[in-house]
């Protein structure tokens, strides 16, 4: 016990120039479209106490026993389909767009700022990012999760395995944080923006359709405020788009368990809309920065089938922002806000 080293010591001495590391975070994904690899990544993604809630004694053999045996195998197929030469969809577009932002940020700031990505589950993980941040000796980091509404189930997650890490270095970085940006207008000028050229192409269906991924509404009770976020991104995005409220509807997808989560489901929404008459619906999903199995599946896929199913005609899926310039110039804006007052003549030893 005595004597061990506990703390990791940055393998370069520290940084003076005021260099700056944003860290872009999304939820991760598994590794391959397998059961093997489905199984590993929900086994450390449901595990954490921060998306179930449950207690550990309750929640870990239903977990173990019941949702790991049967969820990877149909996961995995899911994922299969939606599977592309170069990996997942949400670590190929978190990628794309982390270094479209690296490169704009790079320019902004004459070099100083340098953007990564980390994922709260799988790989590259928050550990071993924050670690390589700090042995190239960079003393600030900017945290920005790829979550425009605050959930304590997605961003308070990402800031967990933060604070996991941190406190296994030795000397920790100075750290910001951005919680939300569901009410930046430039994010919601770049979801106008994207649903203007899509009407320009394709024309307007009778109803643009914001469907935002679900949580237990036992969380929203409790204090969360993502269901306040969503509903404010939405009417602003009503407003900037000039529709009335007949012409938005807002719904929330992606349920999982029992448990009453927020309402209305995008799934039963869908088949009301079709069943009242509806024809043609556009989807849109606010929360998700880039694709992923959510929208290009669930969305794009399973509930366009639903639709159609139930009666209605036109069904179109509106992409998420991922590495487009809009979303680009909304994060870089995010960016250089946080980072003021970490400008080059305020760094601890220049001239
Ligand atoms: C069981 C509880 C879950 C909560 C709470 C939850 C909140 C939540 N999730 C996202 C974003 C994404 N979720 C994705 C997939 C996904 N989500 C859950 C469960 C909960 N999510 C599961 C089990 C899965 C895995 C897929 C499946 O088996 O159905 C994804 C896509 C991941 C990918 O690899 O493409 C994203 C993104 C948010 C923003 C959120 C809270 C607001
Ligand atoms: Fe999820
Ligand atoms: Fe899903």
């Amino acid at each position: 016990m005595f004597g061990t080293t506990r703390y990791h010591a940055p393998a370069r001495a520290a940084d003076e120039s005021g260099r700056i590391a944003v860290v872009l975070v999304n939820l991760g994904t598994p590794q391959a479209p397998t059961t093997a690899a489905v199984r590993r990544y929900l086994a450390q993604f449901l595990s954490d106490p921060r998306v179930v809630e449950q207690p550990r004694w309750l929640w870990l053999p239903i977990l173990y026993g019941v949702i790991l045996r049967l969820r990877p195998a149909r996961s995995a197929r899911a994922y299969a389909s939606i599977w592309t030469e170069a990996g997942s969809p949400l670590l190929v577009y978190s990628r794309a767009l982390a270094q479209a932002l690296d490169r704009a940020a790079g320019a902004a700031s004459g070099g100083r700022i340098s953007v990564h990505l980390a994922m709260t589950y799988g790989e590259p993980g928050i550990p071993a990012v924050l670690t390589e941040l700090a042995d190239q000796g960079l003393r600030r980091v900017l945290l920005l999760p790829l979550y425009p509404q605050y959930s304590a189930t997605s961003t308070g997650a990402a800031l967990d395995a933060v604070a996991d890490t941190l406190k296994t270095l030795r000397w920790p970085p100075e750290l910001r944080t951005v919680s939300d940006y569901h009410d930046q207008s430039l994010h919601v000028e770049a979801l106008a923006r994207s649903v203007e050229r899509h009407w320009q192409s394709h024309g307007r269906a009778e109803r643009l359709l914001l469907s935002f991924h679900g949580i237990p509404r036992r969380c929203v009770e409790q204090g969360d405020p993502y269901a306040t976020q969503c509903r404010r991104t939405a009417e602003r995005l009503r407003q900037r788009l000039g529709l009335d409220e007949a012409g938005l509807v807002v719904s929330f997808q992606s349920r999982v368990g029992r448990e009453e989560w927020l309402k209305p489901y995008t799934d039963q929404t869908l088949a009301e809309l079709a069943q009242n008459g509806v024809r043609s619906v556009q989807v849109l999903c606010p929360g998700f920065a880039v694709d992923c199995l959510e929208t290009l599946e669930e969305i794009a896929v399973e509930n366009r089938e639903r639709f159609l199913h139930a009666g209605g005609e036109r069904y179109e899926y509106i992409a998420a922002l991922n590495d487009g310039e809009d979303q680009v110039a909304a994060l870089l804006a995010l960016v250089l806000q946080h980072c003021q007052g970490w400008s080059a003549a305020e760094t601890a030893h220049a001239a």
